[in-house]
This record gives structure tokens, sequence and C-alpha cells, in this order.
């Protein structure tokens, strides 16, 4: 045996192999049969509380009020609110208003407003959902569903920073184009007789539009527009984007400690949450982080369920590189071990149009794979450093030992 010095792994991809030798001796603690998780129980009981969706008539107007007052400093979407199953439902079905180009990002997206004027964010399905995307983990249009499994995802997680999300069949032909503004109109052709638009974007072109099929149907994805503005910063983990060309986080086992310098450590932390929900969810494109009030919102995961049969490590080196995780963070997980995260996925509404069961099965691997990085750090470093949580201070702070 190497002294413990010379084990210390000197790349990332000493690490990456490390953690992976961490996982075929993972301990059977961690599959220990599922647990109950409260608020994943809370959140489908509200959904069926009143029906399948919570079909009560409550006004439109004052449902999207509701769900307007939710964003502040510890969330954006309220998961207990009695009222989600109905708000869930409303983007679903509301009559669509007005459609509009929404020129934010770098792909096609429609800003519609429903009944009771709300806007939501339109992300067309490009593929079929049983498609795997080669290439690297940024590759290939928005997935749809990742962007609907990411917000239950965030249910599970007991993370309520996604916001709501639901499937929905429109029609361009006969929802979107008669109540859509000139500037959508001047962006949309109409090709082998069917509906089309091509939207304005940097990935956007004539030549490759979005269109109904046959029926004059198009799915995609409804997501509730939050009415706040946000501050966006560059992520310190973002890629090169360039084959040949390595990110200082990818050259660096230490690239933790330069980062530690910049940031405070509740923006580290809320990096490290967001980096697992990534992983999870194979979401490698966050180049950018947007905040409110001083937290990390969780938008833009429609680059997630790229290739059930890849891992792409990677995505969780804030973990891996800093070895702290929040304790509330680390419990949750634990929580879903065991199969508790496919039994609770399983259960949300039409899970099934948008997650496969490779996609699911990939998933319980990475969940595997996080609890491995834990045990990775937890023999690299002393265990306290794994053990520290933050306090609304901001201040770290040792907690007792919470090994299984
Ligand atoms: N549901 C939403 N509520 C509020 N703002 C949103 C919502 N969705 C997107 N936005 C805003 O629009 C921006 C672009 O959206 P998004 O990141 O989803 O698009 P994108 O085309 O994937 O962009 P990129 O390619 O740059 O990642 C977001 O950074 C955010 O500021």
């Amino acid at each position: 045996y190497l002294p413990a010095i010379e084990r210390l792994p000197k790349t990332n991809q000493d690490v990456e192999e490390a953690i992976y030798e961490e996982l075929s001796r993972l301990p059977e603690s961690y599959s220990r049969d599922a647990l109950q998780l409260n608020s994943a129980e809370r959140f489908l009981s509200n959904i069926k509380r009143t029906g399948r969706w919570g079909l009560e008539s409550v006004p439109l107007q004052q449902l999207w009020a509701e769900a307007n007052s939710w964003p502040s400093d510890s969330q954006l979407t309220n998961l207990s609110s009695a009222l989600m199953g109905r708000i869930l439902y409303s983007l679903g079905h509301a009559r669509i208003t007005k459609a509009d180009l929404d020129t934010r990002g770098t792909q096609l997206k429609i800003l519609l407003t429903l009944m009771g004027e709300q806007e939501c964010v339109f992300k067309p399905k490009w593929y079929p959902i049983e498609k795997s995307i080669e290439g690297p983990v940024y590759a290939g249009k928005d997935r749809y569903g990742s962007e609907i499994v990411g917000f239950y995802l965030s249910v599970l997680l007991d993370k309520p920073f996604v916001p709501a999300s639901v499937e929905r069949t429109i029609s361009l032909k006969y929802d979107v184009l008669p109540v859509a503004t000139n500037r959508l109109l001047n962006v949309s052709l109409e090709k082998e007789n069917r509906s089309c638009v091509f939207g304005q974007c940097f990935y956007c072109s004539k030549e490759d539009p979005i269109c109904d099929n046959e029926g004059n149907l198009l799915t995609g994805a409804v997501i509730f527009n939050v009415r706040k503005s946000f501050s966006s910063y560059r992520s310190p983990w973002q890629r090169t984007y360039k084959k040949r060309k390595k990110a200082a986080w990818e050259d660096s086992v230490d690239y933790c400690s330069a980062v530690k310098t910049r940031l405070h450590k509740k923006r580290l932390l809320d990096l490290i949450d967001v980096a697992i929900f990534d992983f999870l969810l194979q979401n490698g494109d966050r180049h950018h982080y947007e905040t409110l009030d001083d937290n990390i919102v969780w938008l833009d995961n429609g680059k997630g369920l790229g290739n059930p049969y890849v891992q792409h490590l990677d995505i969780l080196a804030p973990l891996y590189q800093c070895c702290l995780i929040r304790k509330k963070m680390w419990q949750v997980l634990l929580s879903l071990a065991g199969g508790a995260l496919s039994k609770y996925m399983k259960l949300m509404p039409d899970i099934q149009n948008v997650l496969t069961e490779p996609h699911l099965r990939a998933m319980e691997q990475r969940l595997r794979l996080v609890f491995a990085t834990v045990e990775f750090c937890k023999g690299r470093h002393d265990m306290r450093i794994f053990d520290r949580f933050c306090h609304k201070s901001g201040h770290f702070e040792f907690a007792p030992n919470t090994s299984r």
C-alpha cells in the first residue's frame, strides 16, 4: 500500500477513477429499503386532492396571482401549496390568448400567454424520448422532458427552485398562429402543408423549424414564467465548449481552493446543490447561473436526459473538488436511496411520457455515484469537512458525525 499522501489523486481523472472504485464497494447502508418522502407525499396528495389534477374551479386570475406570490428569497414554487394540482392543470389546459417570440437564451422557444394573463415559456419536443444524444454533454437541442423531470426532481430533493413545468400538446396552426404577434408570425412558415416556427435565436434557422405533425399538433414543455428579474453570473465550472481546450477546473484537482477565495460559502453550497441536481438529470450545460435574492434559481434544465448510457461524472466536479455538501441536501439524498427515487418519480403525473426506464435507471446509478463521491471525500479528507453545513449566518459549522 502506498502511503496516504501518495495515493492522493493528482488529476480529475484519478478522482473519477477513485469514485468508481468507491462505487464498487459502496456500503450496504446505501441500498436500504426506500423511505417515505414527506415532501413528495405532500406534493402528490395535493395534486390528487381535488381529482386527478385538482379540477375544482378556482378563477384563473386568482390561481395565477397565487403562483406569482410564491417567488421569494426561499422559493420559486410553493411545492406544498394545495393549489399546486390546479396550477399544473391550468398550465396544461388554459386557453392560449397570445403567442410571442421569446428571444431569451440561445434555443427556440415561444412565449405563450394563457387565459388569465399568465405568461409561460414553451419549449418544443425536438426528439423522441428514446433518442440517445451522442457527443459532449451539451450536445443537441433542448430536451423538453428534461424541464419537466427537472421540476419533479426538485420536488424529490425538496428544493423549490424550479418553476412548475408540464407537458402540453398544442397546435401551431389552431392555437398559436391565430393569436401570434407580428414578430412571431414573421418567423413562422408553412412546410409541406404544416405550420412551423423557426424563431429568432442563436441556434434558430429557417432551415430548421419546429412544425406541427400531420394532425396539426406539437408537444412540448409549458414552463411557468417567473415574473422576477434575476442576476446572472458565470459558473466557476463553466466549460470551454472547445474539444481541445480545457477549462481551469478541468486541469486542477485543487480548483476549489481558488473558488473559495472568490465566493462566500452559502453560494458555494448552493452551487454544489445545483451540481448534484444537474448530475442526476445529466444537465451539463450550466455555463451561467442566476440568482434571486442571493439564492440560485434552478432555471434552464433542458439539456438533461441526453444519453442514459453515459454518466458525465464531471458535472459533479463542484462536489468532488470541494468535498462539501449541505447537511439538508445530504439527508434528502439518503432518503432517496434504496429505490425511493424511482418509486416517487414513477408516481409523478404523466411521467411515462417524458422519462424512459433507461433514463430512470441512469438516475439511480448517478445517485449511487453521488454516494460514492461522498465516500471518496470521506476517505480523502477529515470527516468533519464533509460534515460541514451552513447556517443562515453564512458561517460554516461542524455538525456531529452523520455517517450512517
Ligand atoms: N420559466 C422562466 N421564468 C423566468 N425566466 C425564465 C424562464 N425560463 C427562462 N427564463 C429566462 O430566460 C433565459 C433563457 O432561458 P433558457 O436558459 O431556458 O434558454 P436557453 O435557450 O436554454 O439558453 P442558453 O442556451 O443560454 O442556456 C434564462 O436565463 C432566464 O433568465
